[in-house]
């Protein structure tokens, strides 16, 4: 069964008006000429040209019927016969000919088409902040026109060639049979109607049921993911929810098919009634053109003009209209697509470039509001980490320190107070230069599915080739193990291409150690580098960390009491707010949130009955 394409979901409060429609239509179709006018042109006549074929091939079609029945009487010579014969051979052989280079040249700009606006959309999304990213709605938007960047753009060019070679059928079709009688045409338009409507009407159900369903499609199509992801199979497989999931998954289709069996029974009766109408006024038709033919006003080949047309104007009037609704739906893609490409980018060029290695920052009660939230999630933040000092953020799941990254990196502005580097405010540099001298290893780093020397260069793409240099940020990582793998460096990593060797969650945190120490910077953050190391890789990790922070600014986010203890300052955060500060026996002899925290996961490694205090872990 034909189902209508999905629904395309317009930003919210978004209201389509005909001149915004009128407006996406003519920026469309210049971007369907700008991505190769040679093709849109060829198209369009080749549509156009083949639309008026129809017509030739009826009137031809008349003339041979004339022609034999004349010929019973001698009324024409074999000649004329083949003469005709040849002409309707030499239509046919044009129409393969159209349509073949109709179909290439629709391809070949469908291709283009494709490729020019993808690369528009990577262009922004690349130029996009991070916030960008954690908007849902902008996110939506991108996914959006990302996942139909390939049907979309041509469809409305094509719908609406499509459109102008139906007038151009319609209008020589009904030439041909308004020959026969003033009231044959409009009868068979009429004839044409009831179908139409109801296929119309039914095909905005079946939209409307789509898009009462996104959500529960959406859920559905998640619960199903979860059944076939490689990440999950493991957890499912313990904890043995498939059925759940599985009952679950049903619920929804069920839901659904009941939605679908009400539509298919409505529409299989709408269609019977329309067919009959269609059939009775097709026969008031037929039975007044016998009319004319019983008062020998017409020929045959005037009949099989009749009956031949009756089709082709239905057929034309039906992609008539569905050409109408279908590019009103790829419209709507069209303005999902503009409004994505019209979001205002933040120039990560913008400002002075920064030059030179970074000093000192300092946060001045720095607070910060995520877009579209209602809640700051830091208050009044002040401190100040130097080169040669480590600073420690520590605080519960929630507190606001990868936050306080991401302010630190540019990565987002601060909504109240200043970052200032080298004591002068950051907003004053571009993003981009600031970030230059910045190196990082994020909680949820990267695993490129790439080779070992890639994933490691991703960091200074212009080093790509230095060998020498990704080898001693390897062994700075401890990353050893890639020496081990079959093609060493060259190794493709990861399952996602065939080839791949998949490392463990350790190794591919080394490697990306490796990627945070390939590029040369001033100030290194690390935001949990060690949660998937073994304990022996955590100490060599603290052990070079300890070293290269001599002539850095570091900062670390670290659950492990081992490791924040050797950071010179800690800042405890609790719930965005700074609410301890100083180095570990400072804090350790305040008494506060930190050294019970210490003392707490201390505990967990104290012999049972011994106190958490006297076994508290060295290094
Ligand atoms: N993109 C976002 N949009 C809205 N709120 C966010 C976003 N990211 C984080 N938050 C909120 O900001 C607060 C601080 O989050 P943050 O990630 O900085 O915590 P954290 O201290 O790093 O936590 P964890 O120890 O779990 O990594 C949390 O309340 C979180 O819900």
């Amino acid at each position: 069964m034909m189902m209508p394409p999905r629904p395309v979901k317009l930003p919210p409060g978004e209201r389509v008006t005909l001149a915004m429609l009128r407006a996406d239509l003519l920026h469309t179709l210049r971007l369907v000429w700008a991505a190769s006018p040679r093709h849109s042109v060829t198209y369009a006549l080749t549509t156009l040209a083949g639309s008026a074929l129809p017509a030739a091939n009826l009137y031809v079609g008349k003339l041979l019927l004339d022609g034999v029945a004349r010929a019973a009487g001698g009324g024409i010579t074999y000649s004329a016969l083949l003469g005709l014969l040849a002409v309707q051979v030499a239509l046919v052989v044009l129409g393969s000919l159209l349509s073949t280079v109709q179909n290439a040249s629709q391809q070949l700009l469908g291709d283009s088409l494709q490729h020019s606006v993808t690369r528009r959309i990577l262009e922004k999304a690349s130029g996009l902040s991070v916030d960008a990213f954690e908007n849902a709605d902008t996110y939506d938007r991108l996914q959006q026109a990302y996942r139909e960047v390939g049907s979309r753009p041509l469809g409305v060019a094509t719908q609406l060639v499509s459109l102008a070679g139906a007038l151009v059928t319609l209008g020589s079709v009904g030439v041909l049979m308004s020959r026969l009688g003033v009231w044959v045409l409009p009868l068979v338009l009429l004839a044409s109607l009831p179908g139409v409507i109801v296929s119309n009407r039914f095909g905005v159900e079946g939209y409307r049921m789509l898009r009462r369903q996104t959500h529960d499609a959406r859920v559905q199509n998640y619960l199903g993911s979860l059944l076939t992801s490689d990440s999950l199979v493991k957890e499912v497989r313990l904890f043995q929810f498939e059925p759940y999931l599985l009952t679950r998954w049903r619920s929804y289709y069920l839901g659904f098919r009941v939605q679908l069996e009400q539509l298919v029974r409505q529409r299989s009766a709408w269609g019977f009634a329309a067919a009959l109408a269609s059939a009775l006024l097709i026969g008031v038709a037929s039975a007044l053109i016998l009319a004319r033919a019983a008062r020998g006003q017409i020929t045959v080949g005037d009949f099989s003009v009749f009956v031949l047309g009756i089709a082709q104007v239905q057929g034309t009037v039906a992609g008539l209209l569905s050409g109408v609704s279908g590019i009103y739906q790829n419209l709507l893609y069209m303005r999902n697509l503009f409004s994505f490409l019209e979001l205002p980018a933040r120039d990560l060029d913008a400002g002075e470039p920064w030059r030179g290695p970074i000093d000192t920052i300092e946060f001045r009660e720095v607070s910060f509001r995520y877009p579209l939230t209602e809640r700051d999630v830091l208050r009044g933040v002040s401190f100040t980490v130097r080169r040669g000092q480590a600073l420690a953020l520590v605080g519960e799941n929630g507190a606001g320190k990868t936050t306080i990254v991401k302010l630190l990196t540019r990565l987002f502005e601060p909504t109240g107070g200043q970052v200032l580097i080298n004591g002068q405010d950051a907003a004053r540099f571009s993003p981009r230069s600031v970030q230059r001298e910045m190196s990082i290893i994020f909680q949820d780093f990267g695993q490129y599915q790439m080779s070992a020397r890639e994933n490691v260069a991703l960091a200074e793409v212009s080093r790509l080739e230095d060998a020498e240099g990704v080898q001693s940020a390897v062994d700075r990582a401890g990353a050893a193990f890639v020496e081990g793998l079959p093609q060493g460096l060259e190794t493709p990593l990861g399952r996602l291409f065939q080839g791949g060797r998949q490392l463990s969650g350790g190794q591919w945190q080394r490697l990306a150690l490796a990627r945070l120490y390939f590029r040369d910077a001033s100030v290194l953050v690390f935001d949990e580098p060690t949660a998937a190391l073994d304990a022996r890789a955590e100490f060599e990790t603290m052990e070079a960390l300890r070293a290269q922070a001599r002539d850095r600014l570091t900062l670390l986010i670290s659950h492990r009491f081992s490791t924040v203890r050797l950071a010179d300052d800690i800042l405890v955060l609790d719930g965005g707010v700074v609410s301890e500060a100083g180095s570990h026996e400072a804090l350790m002899a305040l008494g506060g949130t930190y050294a019970k925290l210490y003392a707490l996961q201390a505990s967990g490694y104290a012999p049972r009955g011994a106190s958490a205090e006297e076994d508290t872990p060295r290094m």
